[in-house]
């Protein structure tokens, strides 16, 4: 048999080698080098370059994979391709296609079996092997990543090359899907005009039913080829400046027959580079569908019906040229909604989107006549207030009222079916026209003031001020740091012992992780988390410091050094992914932890964000055998109610409460009453931060039962933990 399968890989195992070799680390880097800055439109095919010359592969393509139209089988859109190869890898993709039960698996490919014989055939020096696995995102394939070789294939050290790329291969790949298909699948079914879209090096990437029926031409027969293949004339005509671009055109039938059709051009995606092209035809004897469609598609935000990015540019530029003749200021506010993800991610998207729409209502019934309102993208938003008058302080306090008001109007709750949603709100605002300011920049500096809005603790309104650009740059930078030190496993843990304060027996240890930057000094989280939490790095982050910390629980054990508990933080931003339960299963299935001894340190923000969620994640984990501490607690707002619904083990409290002790009484009488509180709903209470014995004397008398903190051990590295667990032994003791 030419053809062998990777039966029973499944992707969460492709993490587990981490004997990587210098030639995978090599790749590595050169890969996270040359996508670090990459734009979204630019990354499919710097991927696929790179990815070329680093597995001295022939060629690489990435598809995504959508249902048509007509819903009768599965397309393939081909993201990158050099058209040479495309036949070959869409013919490999069908196959993969059609192994429904391994559609989550890779595939190694013989291409000299007989069933590509007819295609290899077409080649001059046709690939002997084809390697391909597929980008998933919440357990659904969306697309698959292919390359083809000469050379034979190590499957698996393809897969250790891909592995820290997977999770911005699959969020770019969504991007394109949302953007280009919802897009245009919504819209072409009841569009009697044809529609193309094709992407900027003018490959057909998706075309409507009325369009085969105007051509003749069967989808298949116009995928994949270029618009000069199928349109001559067209994009040669094209005038780039336009916005939208008119002309008329004899074509050909499939049949040979001849026609004449309008066609209309124009360029869609974020910014002044165009990522897609949107092409209608008119048959000129028979158009139904007013052009105003057409319009409506390419500027217009088909959630909500506000304005989208393109068109505020262009108002933008409308509203500058208006203030810059009437010496007249306006102003420009950046809202971005505070807890949206949360609510999407653990609610779903149905759910998000009905939020969005509403918010675009709240808004809409906030501004004037004149201003405007743009939806960007996700959960931003923008308003454009122009006519401010010429008194720049007056100016500024009109728009820090209307920012305030947006934020009231946001934060009052929503009711969705029987809950009620709360959502906040951070704006940014700049005002114009500025020195030197063009339209983008005033965008950018909104961004950044929103930016800061939310660091201020959200909910409040920020106006832009020079210095901010530099920490936008700052923070920039930190990304790209961050980005680098996940994919060269610049991460190591450290861990604090936990302690009776009966009788001093070691009980526990808290994993807590740190960043050593080679050649530089070790950097605690305080100077990161916060930061990866921004930005959604602490995703890998997080399960990366869950798979070390239960490896290396579960290799202690091994050598006779047990302990009963071994704490993990978990930030909101891990906890309200949708597959969070799943991830934590999986660490503990592949590091073969016993959950028994797990325990999850969640903050009181996650836990009071959306309960219900939160009590059915921790559910399941608890059936599991998984433990849950809440951290920090009495710092964050607890309701009594849900914190007795949730299956919490252990209540932490938070260091500064035990900081005074025992000069400060209030926070003396804050421990007590959190320690009744632990008694009566029968949860454990553990005081971090402990450095004296007159805290600890406090803590024991008030019926504590557990301590940390620097009075019995700073955290430690893995091999003084392994030394601190032998010490503490019970048969050491
Ligand atoms: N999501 C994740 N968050 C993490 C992770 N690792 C850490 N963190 C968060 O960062 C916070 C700060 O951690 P760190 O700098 O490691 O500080 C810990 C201890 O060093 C410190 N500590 C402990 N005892 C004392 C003491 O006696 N005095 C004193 N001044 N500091 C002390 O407290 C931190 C442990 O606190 P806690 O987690 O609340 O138990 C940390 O708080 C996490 O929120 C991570 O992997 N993921």
């Amino acid at each position: 048999m030419a053809e062998s399968r990777c039966v029973g890989e499944k992707i969460g195992d492709y993490f587990q080698d981490r004997g990587l070799s210098a030639r995978v680390l090599k790749a590595r880097t050169i890969l996270a080098g040359g996508l670090a800055n990459q734009s979204s439109d630019q990354f499919f095919s710097r991927f696929c370059e790179l990815f070329i010359y680093l597995s001295q592969a022939d060629s690489a393509s990435i598809a995504l994979v959508e249902m048509p139209l007509e819903h009768d089988d599965k397309q393939l859109c081909f993201i990158d391709h050099a058209p040479r190869i495309q036949a070959l890898h869409r013919s490999f993709y069908r196959l993969q296609l059609s192994q429904t039960p391994f559609s989550t698996e890779q595939m190694l490919v013989d291409l000299s079996a007989p069933r590509f014989a007819a295609f290899v055939a077409q080649y001059v020096t046709p690939a002997r092997w084809a390697w391909s696995i597929p980008i998933t995102a919440d357990g659904v394939t969306i697309g698959y990543f292919s390359v083809h070789f000469q050379r034979v294939v190590d499957a698996s050290e393809l897969i250790a090359m891909l592995a820290p790329f997977r999770l911005r291969l699959t969020q770019e790949l969504q991007g394109v899907k949302r953007n280009i298909f919802a897009f245009l699948g919504q819209q072409s079914n009841f569009c009697s005009a044809g529609l193309l879209v094709s992407d900027s090096k003018w490959h057909v990437l998706q075309v409507n039913d009325s369009y085969c029926q105007q051509s003749g031409f069967s989808r298949e027969e116009l995928l994949y080829r270029t618009l000069p293949e199928i349109m001559p004339g067209l994009v040669e005509s094209y005038d780039h400046d336009s916005i939208r671009w008119q002309g008329e055109f004899n074509r050909t039938h499939k049949d040979g027959r001849s026609y004449q059709q309008q066609e209309t051009m124009m360029a869609i995606g974020p910014g002044s580079e165009p990522a897609f092209y949107l092409i209608r035809s008119d048959v000129l004897s028979a158009s139904s569908v007013p052009n105003e469609q057409v319009y409506q598609l390419a500027f217009y935000d088909e959630l909500t019906g506000l304005m989208n990015r393109r068109k505020l540019l262009l108002e933008l530029n409308k509203a500058f040229t208006l203030a810059q003749q009437r010496a007249e200021i306006g102003a420009l506010l950046f809202i971005d909604l505070d807890r949206f993800k949360s609510i999407n991610d653990s609610l779903g998207h149905d759910v998000g989107d009905w939020i969005l729409i509403q918010v675009a209502k709240r808004l809409a019934n906030i501004v004037r006549g004149d201003d405007i309102i743009a939806r960007l993208g996700g959960d931003e938003f923008v308003l454009l207030l122009t006519q401010l008058g010429v008194n720049p302080t007056s100016a500024e306090h009109q728009a820090y009222l209307v920012g305030e008001r947006l934020i009231r109007d946001i934060t009052q709750p929503f009711q969705y079916q029987k809950q009620l949603l709360h959502l906040g709100a951070s704006v940014g605002i700049s005002l114009f026209p500025g020195k030197g300011q063009s339209p983008e920049d005033l965008l950018r500096q909104a961004d950044t003031a929103m930016y800061h809005a939310k660091s201020n603790g959200r909910q409040s309104v920020c106006f832009f001020e020079q210095g901010m650009q530099y920490q936008a740059e700052h923070r920039l930078q930190v990304y790209s740091q961050l980005r680098q030190a996940i994919d060269k496993e610049q991460f190591c843990l450290y861990f604090q012992p936990q302690h009776l304060t009966e009788n001093n027996a070691l009980i526990g240890i808290e994993a807590l992780v740190r960043w050593q930057p080679p050649g530089r000094a070790l950097i605690l989280p305080s100077q990161f988390i916060a930061f990866a939490q921004e930005s959604d790095l602490i995703v890998e982050i997080g399960r990366w410091v869950l798979e070390q910390a239960c490896s290396s629980f579960v290799r202690w054990q091994s050598q006779g050094l047990t302990v009963a508990k071994l704490s993990v933080n978990i930030s909101a931003r891990e906890f309200t992914q949708s597959n969070f339960v799943d991830m934590v299963q999986s660490v503990i299935q592949e590091t073969q932890m016993d959950p028994r001894h797990l325990q999850l340190e969640l903050t009181e923000s996650i836990l009071a964000v959306d309960v219900e969620n939160a009590i059915s994640k921790m559910n399941e984990l608890k059936a599991f055998g998984v433990r849950f501490s809440v951290d920090d607690f009495g710092t964050g707002y607890s309701s009594l109610t849900y914190l007795k619904r949730l299956p919490i083990n252990e209540l932490k409290v938070d260091r500064s409460f035990v900081r005074d002790v025992p000069h400060d009484q209030q926070n003396m009488a804050i421990i007590e009453a959190i320690i009744a509180l632990a008694k009566h709903l029968d949860f454990q209470v553990t005081a971090e931060g402990v450095e004296t014995h007159p805290q600890l004397d406090f803590l024991r008398r008030q019926g504590c039962l557990c301590y940390q903190g620097f009075l019995v051990s700073k955290p430690l590295a893995l091999a003084a933990t392994t030394r601190y667990l032998r010490r503490h032994q019970p048969s050491n003791v």
